[in-house]
């Protein structure tokens, strides 16, 4: 008899959807600062006026898309007054696309490919918001991604100069930034700033008891009783602290719950977080790498090539050292990089010195995993 190896009537999951990325979560804590500050930025667009700018800054993973979503959908079911649009920076990095995206959300559909210019794209949304009284509110999702192609300047600066064109044309930005590194009032010139001036809505990393909150609310909704005990759950919130991205906690909770369906058990067990987190650590690793700059993706390779190669511990002066790129960077840059590598939690700076400049640096993976992912080849594959 053939064995069926995609059987089964039973599952563990009373909805597997609570686990998906794109999940709009129904309990939302923690965040009640943040959704209140962001509620005040747009304060001055109820009364017709424009809305304040913002950045909302914060390690991958702590809810600054997540909050931003559901102003913006309380935003369509309560007034008119505004056109709140997302644009998500990772698919679209260049002005054009973003622009396209505005487009859609007040046109109905996106402008043609060919034959359009960015100037027509423009001149429909600034026509729009003017004929309809609109005050649009953009959020730039990973807004950094924009900063490194160096287009984040002259898109903000031609949403907020709309009105130079098209009186009346009122837009404010939300950018959401993960690089905590990024200063962008020092990054983007003057002429940009003075009609931004944002913000800065701070989204500080979960604790243990957040991450423990969170998923638990998770597990009520999306599996059936019993399955998940308060010992396991114990044991996915260190992991996800080792990270501090709620996402990882959320994968873990899946994919032990496939694990324990698999092995025709009704309650996960140790072994199935262990096998979870061995299928998981490597894709956190590649989507944060992903997420770097071309430079810091070779810093990060060096450091786990010079770990390879060394056994006592590297330090960030002879890191420097042994940059191989051409034309290197300046040190400052170069420290600027490491600070970034240790925020995105891919190393360990350890100060050596009090005051001074030099650091232990400590790579958190296997140096082999992230040699083999930094390669192009490598980021394709995860
Ligand atoms: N307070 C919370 N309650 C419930 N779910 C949350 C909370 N915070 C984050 N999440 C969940 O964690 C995941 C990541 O959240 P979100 O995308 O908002 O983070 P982010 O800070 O925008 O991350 P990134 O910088 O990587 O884009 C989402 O699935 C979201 O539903």
């Amino acid at each position: 008899m053939r064995t069926r190896l995609l059987m089964s009537d039973q599952t563990l999951f009373r909805s597997i959807d609570v686990f998906e990325i794109d999940y709009a979560p129904e309990f939302f804590n923690y965040r009640e600062s943040q959704l209140k500050d962001l509620a005040y930025q747009i304060r001055p667009a109820l009364e017709g006026g424009r809305a304040l700018s913002a950045i909302c800054r914060g390690l991958p993973g702590t809810g600054k898309t997540t909050s931003v979503l559901r102003i913006f959908a309380e935003l369509e079911q309560t007034t008119k007054k505004i056109l709140p649009v997302y644009v998500n920076c990772q698919n679209d990095r260049t002005k054009y696309m973003v622009f396209s995206r505005i487009y859609a959300a007040i046109v109905g559909h996106a402008p043609a490919r060919t034959g359009i210019s960015i100037r027509s794209v423009m001149d429909a949304i600034g026509g729009a918001l003017q004929r309809q009284e609109k005050s649009l509110i953009v959020c730039l999702d990973d807004a950094n991604l924009l900063h490194y192609n160096n287009t984040l300047g002259d898109v903000v600066n031609s949403l907020l100069r709309l009105h130079q064109d098209y009186p009346g044309a009122r837009a404010a930005v939300f950018a959401t930034v993960s690089d905590m590194n990024l200063d962008l009032a020092s990054d983007l010139s003057k002429w940009v700033l003075s009609p931004f001036r944002p913000s800065d809505i701070y989204f500080p990393p979960y604790d243990a008891d957040e991450i423990r909150g969170i998923l638990q609310d998770r597990i009520r909704i999306g599996l059936y009783p019993g399955v998940f005990s308060v010992q396991m759950l114990d044991r996915i919130v260190e992991q996800t602290m080792e990270s501090g991205d709620v996402r990882v906690g959320l994968d873990l909770v899946k994919r032990a719950v496939l694990n324990a369906e698999c092995a025709a058990r009704t309650e996960v067990i140790e072994e199935d977080i262990t096998k979870a987190y061995e299928q998981a650590k490597h894709i956190h690793l590649a989507c944060t790498i992903r997420a770097l700059s071309t430079d810091e993706r070779l810093l990060l390779q060096r450091i786990a090539e010079l770990s390879q190669e060394q056994s006592g511990p590297l330090v960030s002066g002879a890191i420097y050292g042994r940059v191989e790129e051409t034309p290197k960077v300046g040190y400052t840059v170069f420290s600027r990089q490491l600070r970034k590598l240790d925020s995105l939690r891919l190393v360990d700076l350890i100060r050596v010195q009090a005051g001074g400049r030099t650091s232990e640096v400590a790579l958190r993976y296997e140096p082999e995993k992230v040699v083999q992912i930094c390669g192009k080849r490598g980021i394709a594959e995860e």
